[in-house]
């Protein structure tokens, strides 16, 4: 069990982080998350002592880790950018942190064999480093990540720097290979759907403080407050009577005096709608129309439209919403 308590890092006047206190036990996925500037690479850098605390403690299994310098406290890092060593080949990357534990070679060899095939890079071992796409890189530095059988592996935004259909692909795959090695990983990221697919907890990290952790889901569908649903992309917030009619119409419970939270797509433009609204601007998205609507006797909303909507400013449509998008603060 990896935890915090109070982590604060000062730079100068600058509070980085906050108080933050989480637990991450044995081999689950913890994901902070939090948009960029809140703190989160700090936090990662403090955990792996490579920024050092002006408050709190990080512990290990009821080991305080304060005093134990970064290459001994067990963690492996993974960044961004891979930071491969150019001069090895894949074999020679991968098996670095084998031949650091002093491993003989051909029980190096042989793992790292094994583990190439667990990042489905089988045959990869002669290949220059610098051959590799980005997401095969990735891979070779999660390889070795994996080599070096950390206690907890450290992830700072381990797929940002690559294109979508790929990022969304390896972070499927990632999400099996940690589960699959029973991996204990702690990843920071501003990307939603980084952190959806990855973990199994969530903690949401905004100006140094995390205002909110919990399982995935939870976190995901019952944001704690306006700030951190806004942070989550809900984009519509209602009180008062528009509240009663949207709730009403989708079947939640009243909201009396609770905001009720939508994302776009909570309202959805559909002929069979019970809710009436004016177009009053569309734009395409890759594969959605976005419209922002006045919904009648609500007010403005953002809404999504089938590709082949009419939704010319001014045009009337139907809306049909959807629970699914809906929180109740
Ligand atoms: N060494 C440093 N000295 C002074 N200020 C720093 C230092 N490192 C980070 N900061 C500041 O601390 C704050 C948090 O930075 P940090 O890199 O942790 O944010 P982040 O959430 O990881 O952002 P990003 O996603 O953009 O990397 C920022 O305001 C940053 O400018």
């Amino acid at each position: 069990m990896l935890r915090l308590d109070d982590v604060t890092v000062r730079f100068g006047d600058l509070l980085a982080v906050d108080e933050v206190s989480l637990a991450l036990p044995e081999g689950q996925v913890l994901a902070v998350l939090g948009p960029s500037g809140c703190g989160k690479s700090t936090l990662l850098r403090a955990i792996a002592g490579l920024e050092d605390l002006s408050g709190g403690s990080v512990n290990l299994n009821g080991q305080d880790l304060a005093g134990v310098p970064t290459h001994r406290r067990g963690f492996a890092l993974m960044f961004q950018d891979g930071q491969l060593f150019r001069h090895l080949d894949v074999a020679g990357n991968v098996g670095y942190p084998l031949r650091l534990r002093g491993v003989d070679r051909s029980e190096a060899n042989a793992q790292v064999v094994d583990l190439l095939e667990t990042v489905g890079l089988p045959d990869y071992g002669d290949r220059d480093v610098t051959t590799l796409s980005g997401g095969e890189q990735q891979r070779v530095a999660l390889a070795r990540a994996l080599a070096a059988q950390p206690r907890v592996l450290l992830l700072d935004e381990p797929l940002s720097a690559l294109d979508r259909s790929l990022r969304e692909r390896l972070a499927g795959d990632l999400r099996g290979i940690l589960s699959a090695t029973h991996t204990t990983a702690l990843l920071v990221t501003h990307d939603h759907d980084e952190a959806f697919t990855l973990a199994d907890r969530m903690a949401v990290m905004l100006e140094g403080q995390i205002v909110q952790q919990g399982p995935t889901q939870t976190v995901w569908t019952e944001p704690v407050d306006r700030r951190v649903a806004e942070f989550l992309g809900f984009s519509t917030f209602l009180v008062g009577t528009p509240a009663e009619q949207v709730a009403d119409a989708a079947g939640l419970p009243n909201p009396s005096r609770a905001p009720l939270a939508l994302r776009r797509s909570a309202l959805r433009v559909d002929p069979d709608g019970p809710l009436h609204a004016t177009v009053r601007r569309a734009a395409a998205i890759s594969d959605a129309v976005r419209v922002d609507l006045e919904l009648d006797d609500v007010g403005p909303v953002e809404a999504l439209a089938p590709q082949d909507a009419v939704l010319t400013p001014g045009h009337r449509v139907r809306v049909l919403p959807d629970r699914a998008g809906m929180a109740l603060l």
